[in-house]
């Protein structure tokens, strides 16, 4: 796959144990099933914990994590960042963009606007070709590549010393 490296000096760990939610979209169950291994792996490897929810498509990601902050908010479950996973695939319409541009437009809303940690592991490809070589943990391994890039951006936070 063009492009593809370790990304080793890009990743850093936060100092503290971290927990985080993953919210997983199944539209292409099985491309689901890769995204999370690498996700859970790269966060188990890390040491840190996770809650995982579960959502039809991309375009729902968004919202959960705005009831997740609202949640805590409220006393319940504070999560210190957060994974987004799913897939994309074109279709013949403008779905597919629709799908694509605005589950992403609304994590980067959400992360800029609320300060939080986020890792997109939303794939958008033209096929299913495309889509395995990303999800596969042992090609892409784009799951395990959000969860390090979510374990990334909690660093960061802490090393600005801003609220998590
Ligand atoms: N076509 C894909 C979707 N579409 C579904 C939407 O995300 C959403 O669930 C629906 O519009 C109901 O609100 N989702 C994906 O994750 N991947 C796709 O390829
Ligand atoms: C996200 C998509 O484009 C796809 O699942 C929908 O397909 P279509 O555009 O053929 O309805």
């Amino acid at each position: 796959m063009a492009g593809t490296s370790q990304h080793g000096k890009a990743f850093i760990r936060p100092k503290a144990k971290a927990h985080l939610l993953i919210v997983e979209a199944r539209f292409h169950d099985d491309l689901a099933d890769a995204l999370l291994e690498g996700a859970t792996s790269a966060l188990d490897e890390a040491g840190a914990t996770y809650d995982v929810v579960t959502v039809p498509g991309s375009l729902e990601i968004p919202a959960v994590i705005t009831f997740a902050l609202d949640g805590a908010g409220e006393g319940g479950v504070h999560y210190d960042g957060f994974v987004a996973l799913g897939t994309v695939i074109r279709g013949d319409t403008y779905h597919f963009d629709i799908v694509a541009n605005e589950s992403s437009r609304a994590l980067m809303d959400l992360s800029v606007q609320e300060a939080i940690a986020i890792g997109n592991g939303i794939l958008t490809t033209e096929n299913d070709e495309q889509a395995w070589t990303r999800a596969r943990r042992t090609e892409g391994d784009k799951g395990g590549f959000a969860a390090r890039a979510a374990l990334s951006m909690i660093a960061l936070k802490e090393k600005f010393g801003a609220q998590s």
